[in-house]
Formats: C-alpha cells, structure tokens, sequence
C-alpha cells in the first residue's frame, strides 16, 4: 500500500491521549517526577530540555563521542528498513488452531470468521417504555421483560405492550415510547398517549449484520473489542495462528541469571526483557539459557530443535569469545541478515537454520540488543502469528498511523504499528545509517532522551517509544515511531 493511500485516523488524538496515559502510568509507578531513579532523571532531562535550559556540557561531550565512535566504525550491512521487510517476508503464518474466545485476545485469526446468527438476532427494545401499533392512544395489553416469555400474538392498532430494553418486540409494534415520553392514564382502563418520534427505538433483526456475514477476516488482531463482537456472533471459540515458540540462549561467560553481578560479572536483561517483548509480539519465550562462551556448545544448542525461532544474545561481534558467525556457517545456516546499517544494534543477525527454523541474534549491549529485537524479532514473529502489519513501510504524514488503513477497519492491525510524529532534538546522525533513539511524548510531538548508550537501557526504559532517524531528519521533523508502551 502506498504512502498516498493512507488515510489519517485522527491518530493525533489517540495517540498523545496514549501517551499521556502511559506517561502517567509510568510516572505512578517510578514516582514522582525528579524522584532520583534512572528512568526519572532520563524523563527530566527532557523536561529541562523543553524549558530551554543548555544540556550539561558532559552530556554534550558524550554524544560528540557517540558519533565519533559511530563514524569510526564503518557503516556496512543492510539498510534498516530493507533488514525490516526481509525479516517479515522471510517466514510463513504458522498453521491454525483453536482456542476460546477468552482466551484469544492478542492473538491473529487463522480464517475470517462469520455471524453465526443476524445481529440483533431479534427485533429488539433499544428503551424501556411502551412498543406501540398504530396511533395512539393505546391499551396497554401486557408487559414483556428482556428474557422472558415471548409475546406471541400480533399487536393491533391501538393497542400496547410495556416493554424493557433488550425484550423482543411484538409482531404489529412500529415503535417503543421511552416512559420519559408517555402518560398513563390508569382511569382510562390503563391507556398510554405519548408521540412516537422519529427514532422508533427498536433495533431490528439482522439490522447489524446477517447470519453468514463476515464479522472479522483473517489476519485480524483479536483486541477485547473484537473478541467481544465474535461473542456477540454466536462465537465461542476462534480459529487462530500458533504462537511462535521462541527459544532464548543468552550467552556469556559474564552473565549472571539472578541477583546482584560481582565484578567483571554482568546481570542477564534479555531473559526478561525479550520474554516480555515476544509475549507482546503474539509468541512465548518457552526455554531461556545461559551459555557459556563455547561454539561447541552453542552449535548443539540452535540444533535443538523445539522451536521455531532461536534468539542468541551476545557472540555477535568480532571478539575472541563471539562464536555466533562460524557457528552459523559450520552448521549450514543461510545468512537472510548480516549486520544492519543502524545504530546501536549494527551486528545484529537473521538467518535460516537447518530444519527450517529462524535465528536472530542480538548484540549483548542491553540497548543496542533491544533494537535489533525490535529490527528483526519484532517482524518474524509478526509474519509467523498472521500479523498483517508491514513493519516498515515507507515514511508517512505526520500524526497518522503509519500502516492503518481507516477506509477498511476491517482490516487487521497489531498494536506495534508505525507512528509517526515530528521529532524534537540533538540527534548526530551519518549518511547510510539509520538512528533509532529513545524518544518521550509531548503532546502531538516527540522528545529525544538524550544521552542514550547501547549498553545502558535506561533512556529506553524512560521513553514512550523510539524514533527511527534517517539521515537527513532535523529537528522538528517528523519521523516513524515505534511504540515502546502499550504493547501488552
Ligand atoms: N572490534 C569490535 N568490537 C566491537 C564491535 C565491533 O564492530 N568491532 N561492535 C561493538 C558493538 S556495536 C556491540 S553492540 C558489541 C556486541 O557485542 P556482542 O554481541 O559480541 O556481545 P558481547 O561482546 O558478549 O557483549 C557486549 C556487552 O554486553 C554485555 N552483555 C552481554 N550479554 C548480556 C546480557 N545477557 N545482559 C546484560 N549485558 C550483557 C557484555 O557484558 C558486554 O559489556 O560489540 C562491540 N565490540
Ligand atoms: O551498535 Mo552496538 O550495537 O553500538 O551497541
């Protein structure tokens, strides 16, 4: 779908009330703000920004060697986008199965799914009131409650039936009369008089939707509302792809799986960090290992095959101990993505293994291992759950839902879908390389966390979502968002 096609959603709205909610959220549960915490300290010096205070000239100086360092290194690898729509073609939805509707939200629909009856399935009181037949005014010949006994005979002219919201209406009614909108006249054998208005208050049969129509189609991501229309269709249970079974190595002879690291020790942030992410990308986290530093073992360990995706973190530099590339060649993977022109997260890998399963492998540093997550994880496991989203999509207009299409609701969408916004920052960027920094919402624009680190994940941890620079952006500019919030 083309850029031109795209329609705006309103998303300004929905989007900073989205915003202003997680970022209350978020303020409730670090405390109040300059509490003194990492995540605080990130969100106030975006405050302190904004007011139009100079960042401390120690941060400057540390974002000069971030791109010094980024300029040193050269830029190789696939363009960020491209690395993007390659981890999304690569994999085919995984077959269907079954589950109950209470338990299908988050999930993606396997077939489209049709009304298993006409919606209302019978004419319907939309108040509480009077059905009426013919001019008034008019006898009231009973009273008919939502779930009761049925009326069964035809009401004639001039003649009514007490009725509550939700109760069938009788053959020979044209219109409920609210009570606010009527008298009854107890001395005239209980007559009713009242004006029918324009709007008759009854909801007639089928007036929704018909037995057999379509109500979701395939590739529709299950929200609470959806599940809640299926019920409404007779549905019990809902056809939907397989979660991606993800297995999680975590390698390095320095990590540590609990409590507080010694020196020359580091504390494991991808168990709980991709458990997390790939939950809320519609797949479970099914076995997590901490391996040490050995190409044997980890050989062994992708060719253990219980699952459809393998996440390495670590091993994919060009140290002594990054075993992950001769690995990958020594046991037949075929490499789809090698190294990405983005930054951090630039040695991140996507290959094929041997028994059809996928590996994506994750630098160690914490921040740059969470945006190649959301480079290459986020969109496999998008492609494998039915997920229709095209994760990357070109640049959009300001303020819309990047990949939404609002002439067809129809249409599914998952809740990682592109944002876009302007972009407020200081953000050093270099030709060929994309930038993805952690950013907060402020109002219908965003703000650069500054000083964010690939090893550190507290400017992450203090964003909404993180902006996809391009070389070129400047500040004010918009640019494609990716939600960090508000993706469970
Ligand atoms: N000569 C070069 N060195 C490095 C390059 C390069 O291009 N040439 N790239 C740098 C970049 S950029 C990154 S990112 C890292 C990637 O390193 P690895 O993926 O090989 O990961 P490690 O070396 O094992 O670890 C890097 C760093 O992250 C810490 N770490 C590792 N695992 C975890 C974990 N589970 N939880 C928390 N922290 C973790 C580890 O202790 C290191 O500090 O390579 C650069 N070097
Ligand atoms: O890009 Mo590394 O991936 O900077 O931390």
């Amino acid at each position: 779908m083309g850029a031109e096609t795209r329609s705006s959603v309103g998303a300004e709205t929905g989007l900073s009330v989205g915003f202003e909610r997680s970022t209350r959220v978020l303020s409730h549960v670090v405390g109040p703000p300059c509490a003194g915490t990492l995540v605080e300290s990130a969100r106030h010096s975006v405050a302190r920004g904004r007011l139009g205070r100079s960042r401390p000239a120690r941060r400057q100086r540390r974002m000069d060697v971030t791109l010094a360092e980024m300029s040193a290194n050269h830029v190789s690898g696939t363009p960020w986008r491209e690395a993007v729509a390659i981890a999304h073609a690569a994999a085919a939805p995984l077959p269907a199965e079954i589950v109950a509707l209470r338990d299908a939200t988050g999930r993606v629909t396997a077939v489209p799914v049709t009304a298993r009856m006409d919606l209302p399935g019978f004419d319907t009181a939309a108040m509480d009131g009077y059905a009426v037949a013919g001019p008034g005014p008019w006898n009231i010949d009973g009273r008919v409650m939502a779930g009761g006994e049925a009326w069964t005979t035809h009401l004639v002219r001039g003649h009514c039936v007490e009725i509550m919201t939700g109760a069938a209406v009788p053959a020979g009614a044209d219109a409920v009369i609210p009570y606010e909108q009527s008298t009854v006249d107890e001395a005239a054998h209980l007559t009713v008089s009242g004006q029918v208005s324009t709007r008759t208050h009854i909801r007639r049969a089928g007036e929704d939707s018909r037995l057999g129509d379509p109500l979701v189609p395939a590739g529709r991501l299950l929200t609470p509302a959806v599940c809640g229309l299926l019920a409404q269709g007779g549905a019990d249970t809902v056809p939907v792809h397989r979660r991606p079974r993800v297995r999680l190595l975590v390698t390095g002879d320095e990590v540590i799986a609990a409590g507080v690291p010694g020196t020359g020790e580091v504390r494991d942030v991808f168990g709980p960090m991709i458990t997390a992410l790939v939950a809320a990308w519609g797949g479970s986290v099914t076995d997590h290992r901490i391996l040490r530093d050995d190409p044997a073992l980890l050989a062994e360990s992708l060719l253990a095959a219980d699952a459809e995706v393998i996440a390495v973190s670590g091993s994919s530099s060009a140290g002594r101990a990054d075993h992950l590339r001769p690995v990958l060649d020594k046991i037949g993977a075929r490499l789809l993505v090698d190294q990405v022109a983005c930054r951090p997260g630039h040695p991140q890998v996507l290959a094929s293994l041997p028994g059809g399963r996928w590996l994506v492998g994750l630098p160690g540093n914490p921040f740059a291992g969470l945006v190649a997550a959301m480079t290459l994880l986020r969109p496999l496991l998008g492609a494998m759950t039915g997920s229709p989203i095209e994760p990357a999509g070109p640049p959009t207009r300001p303020g819309t839902i990047s990949q939404a299409d609002a002439s067809d609701p129809a249409e599914g969408r998952r809740g990682s879908t592109l944002l876009r916004l302007p972009v407020i920052g200081d953000v050093p960027l270099i030709p060929g390389v994309t930038r993805l920094v952690p950013v907060v919402a402020d109002g219908d624009r965003v703000i650069v966390v500054p000083g964010a680190r690939p090893a550190s994940l507290a400017g992450a941890a203090a964003a909404d979502a993180l902006a996809i620079l391009e070389y070129g952006w400047t500040t004010g500019t918009p640019a494609d968002l990716l939600p960090l919030t508000g993706l469970l």
